[in-house]
């Protein structure tokens, strides 16, 4: 069997996290789990976690480590057999920590996209609340102007991604984000890329990821015939 992968991607919001996620789900068969995703799906369902997530999220605080711990670890145990890509969690230095006692990482992609990129993005970002797509009127529009290609349903905007909020929100991830990146460096598994367009990206983490499993794929098959 060939060994399963084990991926994060950090960024600030708007960084094209999501859209990165899902590409690299599509072209190496990784499973995505983003955790604000997870997190919408929990409150929807009026699981104990999403109520009390629910209280932290309407006030635009982070859920606490150990409610976000609580919430996806077993999520990630239910997944022992699959590669996946994590988008969203470790967001904290404590989450982190606790996500190391549970699996060991192979990659941290980390997204590094200038301030005036990430408000333009945002400010044309579009979500069907349900499914969790996402568009963007420029580079990813919908088929239809405000309406879910798939299920015809109306697409919303966040609050949180008016240029105004975006400064504070970016301030923040910077200060919880820096001992998380210095750590990932630290076990030498961190991997930035810095750009304005995800298509310019995209062939760097390619080609990072092919290398990756295809040289972790070789060495278990050698492991299991020897
Ligand atoms: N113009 C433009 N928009 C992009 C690019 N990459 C992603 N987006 C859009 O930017 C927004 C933020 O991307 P998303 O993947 O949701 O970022 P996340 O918050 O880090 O998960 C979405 O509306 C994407 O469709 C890009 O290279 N150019
Ligand atoms: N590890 C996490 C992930 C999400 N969240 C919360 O969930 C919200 C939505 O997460 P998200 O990843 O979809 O959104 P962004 O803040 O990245 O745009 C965040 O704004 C946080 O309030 C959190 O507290 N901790």
């Amino acid at each position: 069997m060939s060994k399963l992968f084990r991926a994060v991607i950090m960024g600030p919001p708007g960084s094209g996290k999501g859209t990165i996620s899902e590409r690299i789900a599509q072209s190496f068969g990784l499973q995505h789990l983003s955790s604000g995703d997870f997190l919408r799906e929990n409150i929807a369902a009026n699981t104990e976690a999403g109520v009390l997530a629910k209280t932290y999220i309407e006030k635009r605080l982070l859920v606490p480590d150990h409610v976000m711990t609580r919430l996806l670890l077993p999520r990630l145990e239910e997944m022992t057999r699959h590669s996946w890509i994590l988008d969203g969690f470790p967001r904290t230095l404590a989450q982190a920590e606790a996500l190391s006692r549970a699996c060991e990482l192979d990659v941290v992609i980390s997204l590094n996209i200038p301030l005036e990129t990430l408000k333009e993005r945002l400010r044309h970002r579009w979500i069907h609340p349900a499914s969790g797509r996402v568009y963007n009127l420029c580079f990813n529009p919908p088929r239809m102007q405000g309406v879910d290609d798939i299920s015809g349903e109306p697409l919303i905007q966040h609050e949180d991604d008016r240029p105004e909020a975006l400064v504070a929100r970016l301030r923040h991830y910077k200060d919880v984000a820096k001992p998380v990146i210095d750590l990932y460096k630290a076990k030498n598994i961190l991997h930035t890329f810095s750009d304005t367009d995800t298509d310019r990206i995209w062939p760097h983490i390619s080609s990072l990821l092919n290398t990756k499993i295809r040289t972790d794929q070789s060495s278990a098959q050698r492991a299991s015939t020897n």
